[in-house]
């Protein structure tokens, strides 16, 4: 069943009515944490789509991620009458993914230097690029363990026409280079994408008649989410989406622009500076657009006690109002170590869940990512089902970067440093030298190696007749000879080859779809795409994203809900999402706050803290631990418990239990004492073992003929002492 815009209307406050119905040419809605931000982004674009017309097709959506995205597409979706196809949602992506678009189906981008058929490269594949060139062309460039942060911060400074580099060497010269080595190799990294397309969008980039011809796009409205973390590129890219010419000249001289802006943010919410974010965003979009600065003061989502603390962390803005009869409960707990939190927590979810909260109601965030191995092992052993959110990429895996690169030349056979990363990769393929795989590459020497010969082909010879049926998984295994190139006499060969083959079945897949929706296009488009998104987005790999527990987990089925499990995730991932119930484990200093190197650093981090606190609607559990087991990690609670008032924080649970009550601050330093005693009596008696699969544990008995140990995150395991499985220390 359909939403009704007019009940969506109904809903919404009178300041978000407000921000809906703003038609100036440009409008910054400048919004509390959970006051409705993204409520009022899908309710804009409806109203512009059912109220006033405007096709999504005339619309560019920009977001920061493609996750969120994908969730105003599907609420579009819940909302409209009829099927919405992808060709009417072109504009809606990343500032990224939509600028890929743009570039491959609507700009010339061969007035550029480049062809249709460029590839993205991968972040450190651009790098690898610039240092083989500062090699090969002798220049001296300092710093170069900096070199990929120093491309980025020190380009609009030789772009502005600067005479010399920061450090006075030769990074100026490499520009150049770089740039032509890649409209060479007919790639662009990612900030390419964006600049390029700027450039070719811009009414002065290029001629009256190129932009006539190949009739620009110029969208009437452009709405973006999350505009906080936008950098210099992305206004650039804004500035010519809506037609604006010039840098840094103001609105007033150039109304004759069609596009009008409406921006979405909190610069509470800044994470990412330094990713070339600046938290003075609103006010250099506000002036650069003359934007108007509308408010949504009214928080939605949270508790008042939640939010009262959450106030102690806002760096802008007088503070958040809430809307919430329900106060939430605010609880701080120390733990001894990690294993004793994981396995506490294990309980304690397990206790709500059969107390009627779902799982997929409750989260877990955490500082970093390698604090979620110990949860998901303990979680899986107590199964509770959980979803853990990682970005892994393809690079983590051997044979799949390997692969990828494969596809990769063969789809953009102008790309040399990726055929020679092939030909010369240690485990997999020829394994030939640099220098010669350097000649196969750069002399064409089909006959000297059967898969450059393969790649260099592709795709003649793999189709069995009909252009129009993809080739299967298979077929593609078999034409790169996939079989000897990933060498059957290697341990790994049975496992890579899998690995390899249900990777290929994906890339098949994906194509199919591709041609499903876009008839007309080639196999090779398709491929491309394939290639060129999971540069961009990498890819969600499923082995160990989804734990064994996972059979308990409901599915959501028709009703589209995300399959009932606790989602763990770091703070960073933890944007814009809410849950009824979140624990923020290890605020402890050095965790949370990570030890910063400054001012800025320190701000980021609070405000990281304020985004996980915020996500909570009803319950927020923060924990501690008094033996991190971390170096630089301090046995200590962070500074930022100290700065939530005591009144807030809550006594009893409700739970139940001697180890539920909650924690003012005399009752942490009490416990931290009884932490500190409990750690020293037992752990000088402990007896250390070693187990090849469970790593290292205690030892709980010996009795001469077994031995049992316990080991964190698998708990208490026996072993037949005559088979020497376990090392006594
Ligand atoms: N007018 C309203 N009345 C009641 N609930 C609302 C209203 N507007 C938004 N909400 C609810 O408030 C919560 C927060 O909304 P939303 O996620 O849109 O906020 P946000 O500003 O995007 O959040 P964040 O700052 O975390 O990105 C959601 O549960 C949403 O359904």
């Amino acid at each position: 069943m359909k939403t009704d815009f007019r009940d969506m209307w109904r809903q919404l406050n009178h300041y978000q009515q407000e921000a809906v119905l703003d038609e100036n040419p440009a409008c910054v809605v400048n919004a509390n944490v959970g006051s409705g931000k993204t409520t009022v982004l899908i309710a804009k674009v409806l109203w512009l789509h059912m109220e006033k017309q405007i096709p999504f097709e005339d619309m560019a959506v920009l977001t920061f991620t493609n996750k969120a995205a994908d969730e105003i597409i599907a609420r579009l979706k819940k909302s409209c009458e009829g099927e919405i196809a992808p060709e009417q949602v072109h504009g809606f992506g990343t500032f990224h993914s939509v600028a890929l678009r743009l570039l491959k189906d609507r700009l010339s981008v061969e007035t550029a230097g480049w062809t249709k058929e460029f590839t993205v490269m991968d972040p450190d594949e651009e790098t690898d690029l610039a240092l083989e060139l500062i090699t090969s062309r002798g220049l001296k460039v300092k710093y170069k363990n900096r070199l990929k942060k120093r491309l980025e911060q020190e380009y609009g400074a030789y772009e502005s026409g600067k005479a010399e580099s920061r450090y006075k060497d030769d990074l100026f010269a490499l520009y150049p280079l770089l740039l032509k080595e890649k409209k060479r190799q007919n790639k662009m990294a990612f900030s390419d994408l964006l600049r390029v397309s700027t450039e070719l969008l811009s009414p002065g980039g290029g001629s009256a008649d190129a932009e006539a011809e190949n009739g620009v796009w110029r969208p009437a409205w452009v709405i973006v989410d999350e505009v906080q973390d936008s950098d210099a590129l992305q206004m650039e890219f804004l500035a010519a989406l809506l037609g604006q010419t010039g840098k840094g000249e103001e609105h007033k001289e150039h109304e004759e622009h069609r596009g009008k802006l409406f921006a979405v943010g909190d610069p509470n919410q800044v994470i990412y500076s330094w990713r070339g974010t600046g938290d003075n965003m609103f006010f250099l979009l506000k002036h650069r657009f003359g934007a108007r600065e509308l408010t949504l003061p009214v928080n939605y989502r949270s508790g008042a006690s939640i939010l009262e603390a959450a106030n102690r962390f806002l760096q802008f803005g007088t503070g958040i109002q809430g809307d919430r009869e329900n106060r939430g409960t605010i609880t701080v707990k120390n733990h001894y170590d990690p294993f004793q939190e994981a396995e506490y927590l294990a309980e304690r979810i397990r206790g709500m869940h059969e107390s009627g909260t779902a799982y997929r109601d409750i989260a877990v965030f955490y500082r970093l990512q390698r604090q979620s191995e110990l949860l998901a092992k303990v979680f899986e052993r107590h199964g509770i089902p959980y979803e853990l959110s990682v970005k892994e990429t393809l690079k983590d895996i051997p044979v799949l970067d390997w692969l990828v690169k494969v596809l990769r030349f063969s789809v953009n056979s102008m790309d040399e440093q990726t055929g020679i990363a092939v030909l010369a990769d240690p485990l997999y393929g020829e394994k030939c030298t640099k220098k010669k795989a350097g000649q196969i590459v750069r002399e064409d020497r089909r006959e000297t190696s059967e898969l450059y010969r393969r790649m260099k082909e592709f795709p003649c010879g793999v189709f069995s007749g009909k252009e129009e049926e993809f080739p299967s998984a298979q077929a593609l295994f078999d034409w790169f000879g996939l079989r000897e190139a990933l060498h059957p006499t290697s341990a790994e060969y049975r496992r890579d080859a899998q690995t390899a083959l249900a990777f290929l079945e994906e890339v098949c897949a994906y194509c199919g779809q591709i041609l499903e929706e876009g008839p007309g296009k080639r196999y090779m488009d398709c491929m491309r795409e394939f290639i060129n998104s999971s540069a961009l987005y990498g890819m969600k790999i499923d082995a160990g994203e989804k734990n064994a527990a996972d059979k308990n987990a409901v599915d959501g089925g028709e009703t589209g809900e995300a399959p009932d499990s606790v989602k763990l995730m770091t703070l960073h991932a933890s944007k814009g999402l809410e849950f009824d119930t979140v624990f923020i484990i290890g605020v402890n200093p050095g965790l949370i706050p990570l030890r910063c190197t400054g001012f800025e650093q320190e701000e980021e981090e609070r405000r990281l803290f304020f985004v996980g606190m915020t996500r909570a609607k009803n319950e927020l559990e923060l924990s501690w631990y008094t033996n991190p087991g971390e170096p630089g990690v301090a046995g200590e609670y962070s500074r930022y418990l100290k700065m939530i008032p005591e009144h807030l924080i809550s006594g009893e649970t409700g739970t139940g239990g001697s180890s539920e009550k909650g924690y003012g601050l005399q009752q942490m330093r009490r416990q931290i004492q009884e932490n500190r005693k409990k750690k020293e009596q037992p752990e000088e008696k402990k007896v250390r073992v070693r187990h090849r699969k469970y790593g290292e544990g205690v030892l709980v008995s010996d009795d001469g003929t077994t031995v049992e140990a316990e080991f964190p995150g698998y708990g208490k395991k026996q072993f037949l002492k005559a088979f020497g499985e376990v090392e006594i220390k």
